[in-house]
């Protein structure tokens, strides 16, 4: 393993010229932590869960809805359900598609329709079968939430019982680096980093190759958000994935775009920027606890043409909850529907 580890190592020290690529604490083993209790869950409690989730890191968002509509009801008034759509910050331009046509007063299951159909950019990959080690590379701006979505994501592909690498791809700023590796200590993952400075495709490379050779099931890897210039961003963005891509075939097999929440509908534009750099294939949404923003996921996801995969709710790496369109929707009208007879 050595042996190929090297050759690996010297095959892309010739190719990239980089140096001084280390390796931090790896654990001796990997030990898959069990969440065998997921498996037998009930789903109807497992929906309730996350409807109470997403109600949690909406009560902000439902503070804004409920001074539009204060009472539940069985039927709302059709300008009642856009002034609380816009309060949410839903583009109007969203609005008026999601409400086009619907009558005078709206039923719970016509407007559950509506909104559920917003979020129709499902995400095309096959969890079932996922290549190994699967990649992800996260891109977005600095602050948006990348290095703590980063530790949430590799805590929860551990509490899966798979193993997780990471790459401190974000060597622009030493803090970047440093925070990476906090995280990785405390939540026990290896971590590939180099200094401040230094070629952050090469560390991609280094961490794929790393995964592989170690039989790593998952790698995430961090990247700058800014550079001296918007082009040189632009390039070492796609160098990455390039070298992504020669480390292992098919890599990196999620671009995956870190948004903050609180910026609402602002958001939409950085990520198309980024989107039209690299191609982005999901959205992970942060800081919904801190909002009253949450409105803006739904023009978020229909604007970019782009799955959400999970929401950020705290800045613990446990607050991160999979997203899942019909809970989202379903828990925001639990606060102004009566409940549906069953
Ligand atoms: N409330 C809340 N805070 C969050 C969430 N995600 C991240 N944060 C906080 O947002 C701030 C920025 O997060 P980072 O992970 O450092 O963001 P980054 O994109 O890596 O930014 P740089 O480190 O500046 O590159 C930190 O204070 C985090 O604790 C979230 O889901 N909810």
């Amino acid at each position: 393993m050595f042996s190929f580890f090297k050759k690996k190592k010297e095959e892309k020290k010739e190719e990239l010229e980089i140096n001084e690529v280390v390796e931090q604490e790896l654990p001796k083993e990997e030990e898959p932590s069990n969440s065998i209790e997921e498996t037998y869950a009930n789903p109807v409690e497992v929906k309730e869960e996350k409807k109470g989730f997403f109600a949690k890191a909406l009560e902000k968002t439902f503070g804004n809805i409920k001074s539009v509509i204060p009472q539940r009801k069985e039927k709302i008034a059709f300008d009642d359900i856009e002034e609380m759509l816009i309060e949410a910050d839903m583009e109007y331009e969203i609005i008026e598609k999601a409400m086009d046509g619907l009558p005078e007063e709206i039923t719970r299951k016509q407007l559950r329709h509506r909104l559920v159909m917003l979020f129709e950019h499902a995400p095309d990959v096959d969890l079932t079968n996922l290549p190994k080690p699967f990649v992800r590379l996260i891109i977005g701006v600095n602050g948006a939430g990348k290095t703590t979505t980063i530790a949430k994501l590799a805590n929860k592909t551990k509490k899966e019982g798979k193993s997780v690498i990471l790459g401190a791809g974000d060597t622009f700023r030493a803090a970047a680096i440093e925070q990476l590796s906090t995280w990785a200590e405390k939540i026990d993952v290896p971590i590939i980093k180099t200094k401040q400075g230094h070629d952050a495709s090469a560390v991609a490379y280094d961490t794929i190759s790393s995964a592989v050779a170690r039989n790593i099931d998952n790698v995430i890897i961090d990247t700058a958000g800014r550079l001296q210039t918007q082009q040189n961003l632009n390039n070492e963005l796609k160098k990455i994935v390039k070298v992504c891509g020669k480390a292992y075939e098919g890599a990196p097999h999620q671009k995956l775009m870190i948004l903050d929440g609180t910026q609402g509908n602002s958001a939409i534009a950085q990520a198309k920027a980024f989107n039209e750099i690299v191609g982005v294939d999901g959205i992970i949404v942060t800081k919904l606890d801190g909002t009253a923003k949450g409105g803006a996921l739904f023009s978020i996801s229909n604007q970019l043409e782009l799955p959400i995969f999970y929401v950020g709710v705290g800045e613990k790496q446990d607050d991160l909850i999979e997203f899942s369109p019909d809970d989202f929707v379903d828990s925001l009208l639990d606060e102004i529907y009566t409940p549906e007879e069953k």
